[in-house]
C-alpha cells in the first residue's frame, strides 16, 4: 500500500513563469480566442440567411463579449461569476468565490488563479456568449475543425476498421498482444488534438498500427499488463462487465475509442461500454454528443464498406444499449476528481456500477491527479486524492509539464533530450490505478 502524502504541493498556475500554465495563458489560449472569434465573425452571413437580422446581430454580440473576455485575459482582470443559468453555474461561482476567499477577498485573476480553472473558466465563457445570444445557443465555433479531423484521418480509420475485423473475424480467443495493440492505438490517437495545436490541423494521417514498435520506447509508465488481467478476472467471474471510457478528443481519438470498445465486446472482455461526452464545445476538439451522432452518420456513409459496416454496427448498438453514451455537466466545470463525490454524486456513484473506467487524455490527467505541481516519481495512486468509483486507466500522451509514477531520473534523462519534451503529446503514460477504497 503507498505511503500517505506528507506535504499537498500547489497548484499549477499562470503565477510561475517557468510552468506551462504561463504561455497557455499568455499566448496559447488568446490564440484559440481570436479564431472562435473569427470564427463567429464569418460565420455572420450564415446566420442572417438562417434567422434573419436577430442572426447578424447574435454575430455581433458574441463577438464582442469574446473580445471584451479576451481583453480581460491579456490585461489579467478578475474572473468574474456566470450568469447564463446553465445547471453548472452554482458549482462555477463557488469555484470562483473560493479563490476569493483563498486570497483574503482578492478576486481572482487570470495569472494568479490555478491553470485548471482559467483554462476551463475560458471555454465555460465562450459558451455562456454563445448561450446568451437569441438564436445561436447551439452554435459549435470548433464544429468545423473537429469535423475536418475527422474527414482528414479517414485512411487511418479505413486501417484500424480492417485490423479490428480481421483479429475479431474467427472468434479465436483475444491475446494479450492485440489487446496491448489496440490499447496503444488509442492512446496515440490522444495525440490528434486541436487544444495543443491552438486549432493547427493535426490528424492521423498515416497507418496506426505501423508506429507502434517505434513508438513503445515513449511510453514511459505501462500498466498494460494490470489492466488486461483484471479485465480477464472480470471475465472468468461471469460478471456483466461494464466498461466506461470517458472520451476526448474527435475525429482519430475517438474513432480509436471506439474501436478499442468494439473490440472489448467482441472479445467478451465486457458486455456494455459507456461513452462518456461533453455538454458543450470544450478545448477545441472535445466530443459533443452532436459529434458523437455525426461520426457515426459520417462513417456510415462512407464509401469504404468495412469503415461503413462497423459505424452500421454501432448505431445498432446505441438502439441494443450494448453502447451507451452519456453526458454529464461535471466533466465541463473545473472541478478536479477528488471533488467528484462531493459535487456530482450522482456521477461518482454511476462510475461505481463500471468494472473499469478508461480516462482519455490530458485534462482527464491532470483532473485526475488534481492539477498540481507534484514530484515525477510520486507514485501515481498517492495523487487521486482518494477518488476512486472504480478501478480506472488512465491513457494520456503528455501535453503539458505535469507527470508522476516515472523512475527516478527518468524525467531528467528525458529533458537532456529534449527541454520541451512533456508538452508535444510525443510520450504517453499508461496509468492503472484498482486501489479498493479502505
Ligand atoms: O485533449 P487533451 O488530451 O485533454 O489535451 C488538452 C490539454 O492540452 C493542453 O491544451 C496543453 O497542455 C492543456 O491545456 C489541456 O489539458
Ligand atoms: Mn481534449
Amino acid at each position: 500500500m503507498a505511503e500517505k502524502v506528507d506535504e499537498m504541493p500547489e497548484p499549477l498556475s499562470a503565477k510561475y513563469v517557468d510552468q506551462f500554465a504561463y504561455p497557455t495563458v499568455k499566448d496559447r489560449l488568446p490564440v484559440i480566442l481570436t479564431k472562435v472569434i473569427d470564427t463567429v465573425y464569418q460565420y455572420k452571413n450564415t446566420a442572417a440567411e438562417q434567422h434573419g437580422e436577430a442572426g447578424k446581430e447574435d454575430c455581433k454580440f458574441i463577438v464582442s463579449k469574446l473580445s471584451e473576455l479576451k481583453n480581460a485575459i491579456q490585461t489579467d482582470k478578475p474572473l468574474t461569476v456566470l450568469a447564463d443559468g446553465r445547471g453548472d453555474v452554482s458549482i462555477w461561482n463557488k469555484a470562483i468565490q473560493k479563490e476569493i476567499d483563498d486570497h483574503g477577498n482578492k478576486h481572482p485573476s487570470w495569472f494568479k488563479s490555478p491553470w485548471l480553472l482559467t483554462e476551463c473558466y475560458m471555454y465555460r465563457k465562450i459558451n455562456e456568449s454563445i448561450r446568451m445570444s437569441s438564436k445561436l445557443q447551439e452554435f459549435d465555433p470548433f464544429g468545423e475543425q473537429k469535423r475536418s479531423a475527422l474527414k482528414n484521418s479517414h485512411d487511418a480509420c479505413i486501417v484500424l476498421a480492417n485490423y479490428i475485423h480481421d483479429i475479431t473475424k474467427d472468434n479465436k480467443d483475444v491475446t494479450y498482444e492485440q489487446f496491448s495493440k489496440i490499447l496503444q492505438i488509442a492512446l496515440w490517437g490522444n495525440k490528434c488534438d486541436l487544444s495543443i495545436s491552438a486549432g493547427v490541423e493535426n490528424s492521423q494521417n498515416v497507418s496506426p498500427l505501423l508506429y507502434l514498435n517505434e513508438m513503445a520506447s515513449n511510453i514511459l509508465v505501462d500498466s498494460t499488463q494490470q489492466v488486461w488481467q483484471a479485465l480477464l478476472e472480470a471475465r472468468k467471474n461471469g460478471k456483466q462487465t461494464r466498461v466506461d471510457i470517458i472520451l476526448d478528443n474527435m475525429g482519430f481519438e475517438l474513432f480509436s475509442d471506439l474501436c478499442f470498445a468494439e473490440f472489448l465486446l467482441r472479445t467478451s472482455l465486457a458486455h456494455s461500454i459507456h461513452l462518456h461526452y461533453k455538454v458543450m464545445p470544450w478545448f477545441v476538439s472535445d466530443v459533443t454528443r452532436e459529434d458523437f451522432l455525426w461520426t457515426l452518420q459520417t462513417l456510415k456513409d462512407s464509401p469504404n464498406e468495412v469503415l461503413s459496416k462497423l459505424s452500421e454496427t454501432w448505431q445498432n448498438r446505441l438502439q441494443d444499449e450494448s453502447w451507451v453514451i452519456k453526458g454529464d455537466d461535471f466533466w465541463t466545470t473545473a472541478c478536479d476528481f477528488r471533488q467528484m463525490k462531493s459535487k456530482a454524486p450522482h456521477l461518482y456513484d454511476d462510475l461505481t456500477s463500471s468494472s473499469m473506467c478508461f480516462f482519455k487524455g490530458d485534462l482527464n490527467y491532470r483532473k485526475l491527479v488534481g492539477d498540481l505541481n507534484w514530484n515525477h516519481t510520486t507514485p501515481y495512486e498517492l495523487t487521486l486524492g482518494g477518488f476512486h468509483p472504480s478501478p480506472h486507466c488512465a491513457l494520456r500522451t503528455i501535453k503539458c509539464d505535469l507527470v508522476v509514477g516515472l523512475q527516478e531520473g527518468r524525467a531528467e534523462e528525458i529533458t537532456k533530450l529534449n527541454a520541451d519534451w512533456m508538452l508535444g503529446g510525443d510520450y504517453g503514460v499508461i496509468h492503472f490505478c484498482d486501489l479498493i477504497e479502505k
